[in-house]
């Protein structure tokens, strides 16, 4: 087997590329490229491990013909265009802790670099001014810190902030009252925040309901004499508002890691007193850098090798112990969908995938994406488990899980259900030894059928002879039958035919077998 091919594009610990090496992947590290060389380059690889420099913009993946993995060392994805790589079915993965404490530790080291103006005094100093009486600080002990964005790093700062003797007032609308009393904050609403806070820290990612979130009009709205520490991301805070209110006094010190537009080479906010930033250096820590290395690269590897999923924001997580757990229900989930995806002429407003037994017991969401891939290949071969789910909800199907912990008639069935003009129609299938995938129902018949290679598919009304002409038809055109399964409603009732074949079906060999008496529908079908 040809070893996966992985680009290193940013600068990384060299613990990334050793994991790969060891996963058995090839690694190549190469960074501070332009788009354009980037783009050149890109079509060879199979994984990209990035940090923040590299844009994964629609051009470049339009050039990553085989791209199947992005793999942030990092928690942000804005560089990445996750629709487009959603679309083309490449997972994108980020690493949500490795870099949470160092990054919430710099937003606590900035809040003391403004209490006490640290980089002025020290800039001062070093000058040979000794400017002892001009640095008056504040103390944090007592005073009031506004969370926006109680998350991973928000809570962590939020622990540290306590231990300092701060109170904690929290906005996060995803933050339960419970959750609020464990970390011992108070949920507050942006308004009370706004006012109460001595010091107010973002830590939400930049989306439409955080971008500007320190507008203009709540930055009014903020206690005099505030110090607001953004750690997060350029964009939540508007830069220009900001220094207006340090300027007028109203603000008395603003620290940012993190700009609207980066690499900040210039800013109206530079030279502004009380005013003081660092160069997106939240995450740079050797710890958790190392961390970030190592998991992007673990996380990477184990998806190109094993198949395992973790952290990735654009299909269910599925880890390395479940996937081989999974892989044959997947299976079993993707031909079943690709079964009535070839059968269905109708346009299908709606899909339910029904897992029953064992298969209950697992995690649905990779069994409903294999489904869907399987189901929406017909329509196009780029379709997979990624970018399923992704096409269904842009092509307006819905889709709907059901899942019965009871066994049935089998140890565990999967029935895959769509809701076409001609009504409900559904197959259900199970898996033989726990491994081999078995078609046990169509359409409400009973037929049991492996279904790969190439099929035919015939519905017919049950009369003798039937079998021997189908049986002579296809020996007359020379092609070989491998498998024949036969399934009937009742005696001298609607029956069901699935053939597997060695040759090809060509349009005349289908025409022919439409011509015989009593045969409703032919079709040929590919697994
Ligand atoms: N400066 C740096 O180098 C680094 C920056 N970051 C950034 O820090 C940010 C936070 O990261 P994590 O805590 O790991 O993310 P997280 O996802 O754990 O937490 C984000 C929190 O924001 C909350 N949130 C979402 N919309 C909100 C809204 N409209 N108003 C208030 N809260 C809202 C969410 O409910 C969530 O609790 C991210 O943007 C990340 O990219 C992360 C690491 C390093
Ligand atoms: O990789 C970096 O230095 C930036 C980290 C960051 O912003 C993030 O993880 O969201």
């Amino acid at each position: 087997m040809t070893k996966p091919k992985v680009l290193i594009s940013d600068k990384m610990d060299p613990n990334a590329a050793r994991i790969f090496a060891e996963m058995g992947c090839d690694v190549d590290v190469i960074t501070g490229e332009t788009p354009e060389q980037l783009i050149a380059r890109i079509g060879e690889y199979d994984g990209l491990a990035i940090r923040s420099s590299t844009k994964v913009t629609k051009e470049v993946l339009a050039a990553a013909k085989n791209l199947k993995v992005i793999g942030r060392a990092g928690i942000g994805v804005d560089n990445v265009d996750i629709p487009a790589a959603s679309a083309q079915g490449v997972v994108v993965m980020n690493t949500p802790f490795g870099n949470s404490i160092t990054t919430a530790e710099h937003a606590i080291a900035l809040m003391f670099a403004l209490a006490r103006q640290l980089p002025e005094a020290n800039a001062q100093t070093q000058q040979g001014l000794w400017p002892k009486n001009g640095f008056m600080g504040v103390e944090v002990t007592g005073k009031t810190l506004g969370l926006i964005g109680a998350g991973n790093i928000g809570s962590i700062v939020a622990s540290r902030a306590l231990g300092l003797r701060m109170k904690v007032v929290a906005f996060d609308p995803f933050l339960t009252p419970e959750r609020a009393v464990e970390m011992g904050v108070e949920k507050a609403d942006l308004e009370t925040l706004l006012a109460k806070a001595d010091f107010i820290t973002l830590h939400t990612p930049l989306t439409d309901q955080t971008r500007n979130i320190l507008s203009a009009e709540n930055l009014a709205k903020t206690k005099k004499g505030v110090r607001i520490i953004n750690c997060a991301r350029g964009g939540l805070v508007d830069e220009a508002a900001l220094k207006a209110g340090l300027d007028s006094g109203h603000i008395a010190g603003a620290a940012l890691d993190v700009f609207q537009t980066e690499p900040a080479k210039e800013s109206p906010l530079f030279g502004t007193p009380n005013f003081i930033c660092t160069p997106h250096l939240g995450a740079s820590t050797t710890e958790a850098q190392v961390n970030v290395a190592l998991q992007v690269a673990e996380q990477l590897a184990d998806y190109l090798v094993n198949g395992g999923v973790t952290n990735a924001l654009n299909m269910p997580s599925l880890s390395a112990e479940e996937a081989p757990k999974l892989k044959p229900y997947m299976k079993l989930a993707e031909v079943l969908g690709s079964m009535v995806g070839q059968l269905t002429v109708d346009s299908v407003p709606r899909i339910s995938i029904h897992v029953e037994g064992a298969a209950a017991e697992l995690n649905q969401k990779p069994i409903t994406a294999a489904v869907l891939a399987g189901f929406l290949r017909v329509q196009s071969d780029t379709v997979n488990m990624v970018n399923a789910p992704f096409l269904a909800k842009e092509r307006g199907l819905e889709v709907r899980e059901v899942k019965t912990e009871r066994e049935g008639d089998y140890h565990t069935l999967i029935r895959v259900s769509v809701k076409t003009e001609a009504g409900e129609r559904s197959v259900a299938g199970t898996l033989f030894n726990n491994v081999e995938p078995r078609l046990v129902e169509m359409f409400g018949i009973k037929v049991e059928a492996e279904l790969a290679g190439k099929m035919m598919y015939i519905v017919n009304e049950d009369a003798p002879g039937f079998i021997g002409r189908i049986g002579t038809l296809l020996g007359e055109n020379a092609i070989n039958i491998g498998t024949f399964n036969l399934g009937r409603r009742e005696a001298g009732g609607e029956a069901v035919l699935l053939l597997s074949v060695d040759g090809d079906l060509s349009p005349a060999v289908l025409e022919q077998a439409r011509a015989l008496p009593g045969v409703k529908n032919v079709k040929a079908l590919a697994f």
